[in-house]
C-alpha cells in the first residue's frame, strides 16, 4: 500500500483530518499511524535497539528471578513478628512474597489459607534438644506451600533494648506472636508433658516456655545446618549475614542464598551499615549463591542502589508495618505500591528498562561521606 508523507501546511490544523481521508480514498495511507497506541511500536521497528532504548523506557520490567521462580518485582515482605500489635489485619496479602515470621500472629495453616501469593517461612531456630519441634515447623511450612526457608541468625537472643526494658514490653511474653508455637502439635505435647498444663490453662506461662524454645540464647553451629538441609525440600537462605567470612561459610555449607541485613539496627548495637557491606559480600560470593538485601530500604532509589550493587531483591520491613498500622491491609498495600511506582520511575530516569540491567555504573560512591553513620541501618 502506498503511503504519503504529509507536510506541515500553514496553521489550518483542522484541514489535516480531511487531507488524510481524501488521500485514504485514493488508496494512500499516512506513513505513520494516527493511533497513538501504534506510535511506539512503529518507532521500535524503525530504530536501532540503542536509539529505541533511549526513548523507549516508558515500559519498565521490574521482574526478577529468584531460585528459578519469576517474581513480578524485586521486593519481599521482610519477616516481622507480633504483627497484631500494629493492626488487627495482621499478615497481609499482595503481589510481593510474604516471608512469614516464626513469631507471626497467626498459625502457618491460617496464613496459607488466607493467601494465594508466594510464601516464604522465616525460622527462629530452636535448640538442638527441640529438633522435633524444628522439624514439625518445617513440615507444616512445606505442607502449607512455602517455597523458601529463611533462617535468621542474628536474633538467637533478644538484644539490649532500653525502651522495651523500661516499659516491660515484650509482646512475645504476653502470647502475641506465639501462634506458630501454640498451634504446633509437637510443642503442645511436649509442653503438656513438662508442665502438666495445656496452653489455654496459662497463656503467659506457655508463652515464656515457647520463648525459651525459640530464643534460647544458645548458638547453633554451622554444621547444624545439616538438620535443616535434611528436612527442607527447597532453597535455604541465611538472614543476617554481615561479613565476607560468614558469606563464604554459607557457600561452604551449601546454602542457596543469604540476606545481607542487620535486623534494621535492632540487634547488635553499632552494627555496620548493611549497604556498606553489600559490595564486598557480592564480590566474594555473588556468583555462588543468591544475595538478597534488607535493612533501611525506604525508597525506589534505595532498591535500585542495592540491586546495582549486586542484590537480586530487597526485603522491606518497617515501611509496610507503618502502612499496616495506619490503615490495615490497604495501608500496607499502598506503601508497597508507592515503593514500586517510585522504583519504576527512577529506573526510567536512569535510562533503564529492566532491574536486571542495573549495575554499578549507575552509582557514584562518595568516599568518606557517611551521612547515616549514626543510624547504622
Ligand atoms: C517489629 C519488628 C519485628 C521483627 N520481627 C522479625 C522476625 O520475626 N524475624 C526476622 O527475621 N526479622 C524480624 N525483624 C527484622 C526485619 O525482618 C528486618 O530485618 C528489619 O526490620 C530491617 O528492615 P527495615 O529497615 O525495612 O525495617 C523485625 C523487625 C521489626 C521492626
Ligand atoms: O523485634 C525483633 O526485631 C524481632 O525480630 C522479634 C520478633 C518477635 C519476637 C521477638 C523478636
Amino acid at each position: 500500500m502506498p503511503t504519503h508523507h504529509f507536510k506541515e501546511d500553514g496553521h489550518n490544523y483542522g484541514a489535516y483530518q480531511s487531507d488524510i481521508y481524501k488521500m485514504g480514498l485514493k488508496g494512500i495511507r499516512p506513513s505513520v499511524s494516527t493511533d497513538p497506541r501504534n506510535w511506539e511500536a512503529e518507532a521500535k521497528k524503525a530504530l536501532s535497539a540503542n536509539a529505541f532504548g533511549y526513548v523507549g523506557n516508558t515500559h519498565r520490567d521490574l521482574s526478577v528471578e529468584l531460585f528459578g521462580t519469576k517474581y513480578p518485582n524485586p521486593l519481599l515482605m521482610a519477616p516481622v513478628g507480633v504483627n497484631k500489635i500494629f493492626h488487627n489485619d495482621g499478615e497481609e496479602d499482595c503481589s510481593v512474597p510474604y516471608i512469614m515470621s516464626t513469631a507471626a500472629s497467626t498459625s502457618i495453616e491460617d496464613m496459607a489459607a488466607a493467601s494465594d501469593g508466594h510464601k516464604w517461612f522465616q525460622l527462629y531456630w530452636p535448640m538442638r534438644k527441640d529438633d522435633d519441634i524444628t522439624i514439625s515447623m518445617l513440615q507444616r511450612a512445606q505442607k502449607a506451600g512455602v517455597e523458601v526457608l529463611v533462617v535468621t541468625l542474628d536474633l538467637w537472643a533478644l538484644s539490649w533494648r532500653p525502651s522495651d526494658l523500661d516499659n516491660a514490653y515484650v509482646p512475645f511474653f504476653l502470647g502475641i506472636g506465639d501462634q506458630i508455637g501454640f498451634s504446633d502439635p509437637v510443642f503442645q505435647k511436649k509442653y503438656q508433658q513438662q508442665s502438666g498444663k495445656t496452653i489455654e490453662d496459662d497463656v503467659r506461662a506457655a508463652a515464656m516456655n515457647w520463648e525459651g524454645v525459640v530464643f534460647s540464647g544458645e548458638a547453633h553451629k554451622w554444621e547444624d545446618l545439616e538438620l535443616l538441609k535434611a528436612n527442607w525440600k527447597g532453597p535455604i537462605v541465611l538472614k543476617g549475614i554481615q561479613t565476607v567470612e560468614d558469606a563464604k561459610l554459607a557457600v561452604e555449607h551449601g546454602m542457596d542464598g543469604i540476606i545481607v541485613d542487620n535486623h534494621g539496627g535492632r540487634q547488635y548495637d553499632g552494627a555496620v551499615g548493611s549497604l556498606d557491606m553489600l559490595p564486598e559480600i557480592v564480590d566474594a560470593v555473588g556468583d555462588k549463591l543468591t544475595v538478597l538485601f534488607g535493612s533501611g530500604i525506604r525508597t525506589g532509589a534505595d532498591v535500585m542502589k542495592a540491586i546495582a550493587l549486586g542484590a537480586k531483591a530487597c526485603l522491606v520491613g518497617r515501611p509496610i508495618i507503618y502502612g499496616l498500622a495506619a490503615d490495615g491491609e490497604a495501608g500496607a498495600t499502598h506503601v508497597l505500591k508507592c515503593m514500586l511506582a517510585d522504583l519504576d520511575m527512577n529506573l526510567g530516569l536512569v535510562g533503564h528498562n529492566s532491574c536486571k540491567d542495573l549495575n554499578r555504573n549507575v552509582l557514584r560512591r562518595n568516599e568518606g561521606f557517611l551521612p547515616h553513620a549514626a543510624t547504622s541501618n
